[in-house]
């Protein structure tokens, strides 16, 4: 049973199907791209993922909300999706850490949010058919389906990483306690905090710059090494920023990209990336790590990869793959100093099996710095 049951929405997908259900969070309509994500947890990560900027997430777990929002677990400052979609949402949360309740947040961050979905169902559509856009609405007339239609087929999500980027840099102290003392440059092109409180564990001071710092500002901060962050939309689109990491890699420091940060890196070294059919999203992707014949279960949200065959293997190897569908999840580069993963080493949400590759990086700044 949800609270505001006589209150009702539809889902209405690109292909004409209408899908009613229960609102809950704000009313009204929204339109964006319709992706699903697997995870069991991890709904609070998911909202205030940067990276799902423009879209309206669908959860295949049945029962979502059920721990809560908290004070600790935002990935950002605020929620970035368009829409979400649940098959039922918690009224009576339980966590010790609990600070309110799904519907209260969704509808704090304005977020138009529909339950009563038989989202698995409406995975194995998107399974099918490749994600396809969508909206939910509160406001349904059957008579204006047409409209609504041409609306949702007309979006696009653009300038994504420009709308969730921060617009002046911000600093970051060390943990307290921890070993080290080293300065990372974090590229915002949309990050987690989990990448910054990872960094800050391992002994690092970070300062966050905004995506479009260029490299020369970036050298002159003198860091110890750069990160590239996550980040929402299509990576392609990128040019400016792809140009400044091309000038980045022969600098000699330490680079690490995640996610956006993986394609971006590719993209700068005259490699490809391509629209996934689906997509990866979600807490369990089998990715191996080809160096360690090992394959670890990662946290992955992308929509987007970089095309194997198009890499310039002079410049390196790839050095992780997908064992579901052997799509690139990780490269490192010879030429440079250079490593990135397609999946999600902070993890949050997720199990933080690749931790180690952060490990990686504080190794490649201490030899940078020849404290080894
Ligand atoms: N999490 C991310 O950084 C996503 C990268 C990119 N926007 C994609 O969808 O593939």
């Amino acid at each position: 049973m949800q609270q505001n049951e006589t209150k009702r929405a539809w889902l209405v997908l690109q292909d004409g199907s209408v899908y009613p259900g229960v609102s809950f969070g704000a009313e009204g309509t929204t339109v964006g791209e319709t992706v699903f994500n697997t995870g069991m947890t991890g709904y609070q990560e998911v909202l205030t993922d940067p990276s799902y900027y423009g879209q309206i997430v669908t959860q295949t777990y049945p029962l979502i909300g059920n721990y809560g929002i908290n004070n600790d677990d935002m990935e950002s400052g605020r929620s970035w999706v368009k829409g979400y979609i649940v098959s039922e949402w918690c009224e009576t949360p339980s966590n010790f850490r609990v600070a309110m309740d799904l519907d209260a947040f969704l509808k704090s961050q304005n977020v138009i949010a529909i339950a009563g979905i038989d989202t698995r169902a409406l995975t194995k559509k998107l399974r099918e058919s490749g994600v396809m856009n969508g909206a939910i609405t509160t406001e349904y007339d059957e008579s204006k389906k047409d409209a609504l239609l041409e609306q949702i087929r007309a979006y696009t999500i653009a300038d994504a990483v420009a709308a969730v980027s921060c617009t002046a840099p911000a600093s970051f102290p060390k943990a307290e306690g921890s070993e080290g003392d080293y300065h990372v440059v974090l590229c915002d092109y949309g990050y987690k905090r989990n990448i910054v409180r990872s960094l800050q564990n391992r002994g690092c001071r970070v300062t966050v710059v905004p995506g479009h710092t260029s490299a020369e500002e970036i050298l002159a901060l003198r860091p110890d090494g750069i990160m590239l962050s996550n980040g929402p939309g299509d990576p392609a689109e990128n040019t400016a920023i792809i140009a400044e990491i091309a000038k980045l890699l022969p600098s000699g420091v330490p680079i690490f990209g995640i996610c956006l940060g993986h394609q971006l890196t590719a993209l700068a070294t005259g490699a490809a990336t391509c629209k996934l059919k689906y997509g990866h999203r979600g807490s369990n992707q089998p990715v191996k790590d080809r160096d360690l014949d090992r394959t670890f279960i990662t946290s992955q949200n992308h929509g987007y990869a970089v095309e194997g065959d198009s890499f310039d293997t002079n410049l390196g190897r790839i050095s992780h793959v997908n064992a579901n569908d052997g799509t690139v999840e990780g490269i490192r580069y010879e030429r440079y100093n250079c490593f990135t993963v397609q999946f999600h080493p902070e993890a949050s949400a997720g199990p933080k099996d690749t931790a180690y590759l952060f490990d990686e990086f504080i190794d490649r700044i201490k030899d940078a710095k020849g404290d080894r």
